[in-house]
């Protein structure tokens, strides 16, 4: 499924109905009304944002839903916020087991994508660990086995 917004597009993938694409085109203009748990929130508004970009608008509740979500936007529309608080939102966190992976092209990129993740989940008491290159893998390897919720490699 697609939708397109000026500059910004939000491909939703509905499971199970991946031969074709459905519009998803609920709009959320406050963090408030997407139904995010309070320490999210708490995390979000501690990080300093106050209203949702274009993307997060339309990208953060399906991802929440389970939705297969591809986001398409310019550098610094706001994806990475995008996708870390659906992931956040989703964690048990009662569990520490690794519950998310990100992927990402460069070392730079992940220990961004960690920050943001570490950031927002502050309140929640998210575990996020980044393994890049240039790090200690005996460190990696210490870490992971302690727990975390969450690896961006
Ligand atoms: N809702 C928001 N309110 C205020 N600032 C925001 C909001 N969302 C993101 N930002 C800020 O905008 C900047 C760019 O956001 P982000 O890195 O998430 O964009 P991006 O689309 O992932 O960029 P890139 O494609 O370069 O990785 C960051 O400084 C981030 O803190």
């Amino acid at each position: 499924m697609r939708v397109s917004v000026i500059r910004h597009s939000v491909k939703c993938n509905l499971e199970g109905q991946d031969e074709f694409f459905t519009s998803y085109d609920e709009v959320y203009e406050s963090f408030d009304g997407m139904g995010l748990q309070e320490n999210l929130l708490r995390g979000i508004y501690a990080y300093g944002f106050e209203k949702p970009s274009a993307i997060q608008q339309r990208g953060i509740v399906p991802f929440c839903k389970g939705l297969d979500v591809i986001q398409q936007a310019q550098s610094g529309t706001g994806k990475t916020a995008t996708f870390c608080s659906g992931v956040l939102q989703q964690l048990d966190v009662t569990l520490v087991q690794c519950q998310a992976l990100v992927l990402a092209p460069t070392r730079e990129l992940a220990q961004q994508i960690e920050k943001v993740m570490r950031a927002l989940g502050d309140y929640i008491g998210v575990k996020v660990h980044a393994c890049v290159g240039g790090t200690s893998v005996l460190d990696d390897k210490r870490i992971l086995q302690a727990g975390v919720h969450d690896v961006c490699p």
